[in-house]
């Protein structure tokens, strides 16, 4: 039996009439990334692909009801906030009822004007699906958007209910479906120079105390024989980073995707939960050395100060925010499959009106993607980076219409393009920092997508 809800609610976006129709139904056992699949011919360019670190939420968005994009620089996060606001406030949701969510991310740096595979992309971009499936509690809904100013709508509605029956159904002939990895003709190290004088230029910035601490990123381009899928890039990080936050946004012919270790935040019913993270050391190939590298990593200064920046900047933005919070005095280690990090949790106990996007607003970027202080090392990323970083390092994430949601720092990620891919990663520049070690760190990060793109370092 299929349980169903079905609402229509009138809404108002900038001076026009809307009405928002919302019918969803639980389904049985549905792959997400095979319904993502399903979307393939139609809504390519359109999708999106979320599924928390904990394994229990998935949510897949395929086609648009409605696209929120921004250019607006430090304004874009209360824009995308107030048109969300607006599109959901006369919306009422019984208590077991899926939500509509609103999926997206933010660029790292609005000013950047670097030319490359990020023109014409904007600062803000996010997106309500038409067709959106959500997977919680080993629970899966479907829902319908439909987002119109037409009077009478009910054979366009009538339409998406028998476009969700075939996305469905090929959703389910999909369900077992594997991808081959794609095959890299080449990887080019892009601006490696650069990369290595900017490491040293900051180095002595920082040195003569302009600033405290600047991430440096770089990237890698690869080629393949052919165009690799979006479902094709997604299924090999869902098989190989199950450890991480994994996410996949399209738009137009760019799919931007990852498999982070790193939340900006998660707000549940008042509470905010932030993670500094920050500091880095390879995994070892034994136990006992990887033990051992661990607690090198535990009591290395410089990882240490590195961290301890990002930890001072949560937690003041905390401290302005909630009304209470805690922050534990020392970090740990947060383990993953080529790495390890110095990891501090923080929470806390929100004031009424502060909301998820008040928060990123203020948290983003912290210091382990910018640095400290903020203004100071956007200016050095902005001079010394030869690149447009576009979404790797910005805030990505979903929210619900109750202020509940969740924003991933984009890290371990990659855009790709037709029969390209673009790698990006980066590390925390301090005093002490060593060009050639920081090299090799970005090495040791571009390790997961780099595999799971078919490819590897001869190391
Ligand atoms: C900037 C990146 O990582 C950040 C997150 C964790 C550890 C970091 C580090 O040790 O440098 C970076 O601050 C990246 O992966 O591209
Ligand atoms: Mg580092």
């Amino acid at each position: 039996m299929q349980h169903k809800w079905l609402k229509t609610t009138e809404v108002e976006v900038a001076s026009n009439k809307l009405s928002f129709y919302i019918e969803t139904i639980e389904v049985n056992q549905l792959s997400p990334l095979a319904f993502f699949a399903a979307g393939e011919k139609k809504y390519k360019g359109e999708r999106f692909f979320w599924q928390n670190r904990e394994k229990t939420l998935t949510i897949v968005g395929l086609g648009q009801a409605i696209a929120f994009e921004n250019r607006l620089g430090h304004q874009r996060f209360d824009e995308i906030e107030y048109q969300w606001k607006e599109l959901t406030k006369n919306i009422v949701m019984e208590e077991q009822e899926p939500q509509p969510i609103l999926f997206g991310g933010f660029t790292f740096d609005p000013e950047n004007k670097e030319s490359g595979e990020w023109d014409g992309f904007p600062q803000s971009y996010f997106t309500v699906a038409t067709f959106q499936l959500i997977k919680q509690h080993e629970k899966t809904y479907v829902s319908i958007h439909l987002i119109t100013d037409q009077q009478d709508s009910s054979n366009l509605f009538d339409e998406l209910r028998e476009e969700r029956d075939r996305l469905i159904h090929a959703a389910q002939v999909k369900e077992l479906k594997t991808y081959d990895k794609p095959e890299i003709l080449s990887v080019h190290e892009r601006n490696k120079e650069d990369y290595f004088q900017a490491v040293e230029s900051v180095t002595n910035l920082i040195r003569n105390q302009e600033a405290d601490k600047v991430v440096i990123a770089r990237s890698l381009e690869l080629e393949f024989k052919d165009s690799v899928s979006s479902p094709q890039a997604i299924y090999q990080i869902m098989n190989e980073q199950p450890e991480s936050f994994l996410f996949g946004l399209e738009r137009k012919n760019l799919l931007f995707f990852g498999a982070t270790p790193e939340r900006l935040v998660k707000v549940e019913n008042q509470y905010a939960y932030s993670a500094c993270v920050a500091g880095s050391i390879r995994r070892g190939t034994t136990a006992k050395e990887d033990k051992w590298l661990g607690e090198q990593l535990l009591s290395d200064s410089k990882n240490l100060i590195e961290h301890q920046y990002v930890v001072d900047m949560i937690e003041s933005t905390f401290k302005k925010l909630c009304a209470q919070y805690k922050v534990p005095k020392r970090p740990k280690l947060l383990k993953i499959r080529d790495i390890q990090h110095l990891y501090t949790p923080v929470e806390g106990k929100l004031y009424q009106d502060a909301s998820i996007l008040q928060l990123v607003k203020h948290l983003h970027p912290t210091p382990a993607l910018g640095g400290a202080p903020r203004s100071k090392a956007l200016q050095m990323i902005r001079e010394f980076e030869k690149m447009n970083r576009g979404l790797y390092a910005g805030p990505i994430g979903w929210m619900d219409a109750d202020g509940n949601g969740e924003f991933v720092v984009a890290i371990r990620s990659a855009a790709l393009i037709d029969n390209k891919a673009y790698l990006y990663a980066g590390g925390g520049i301090v005093a002490d920092s060593n060009p050639m070690t920081e090299y090799e760190e970005t090495l040791v990060k571009f390790r997961p997508m780099l595999r799971a793109l078919g490819g590897q370092f001869n190391e």
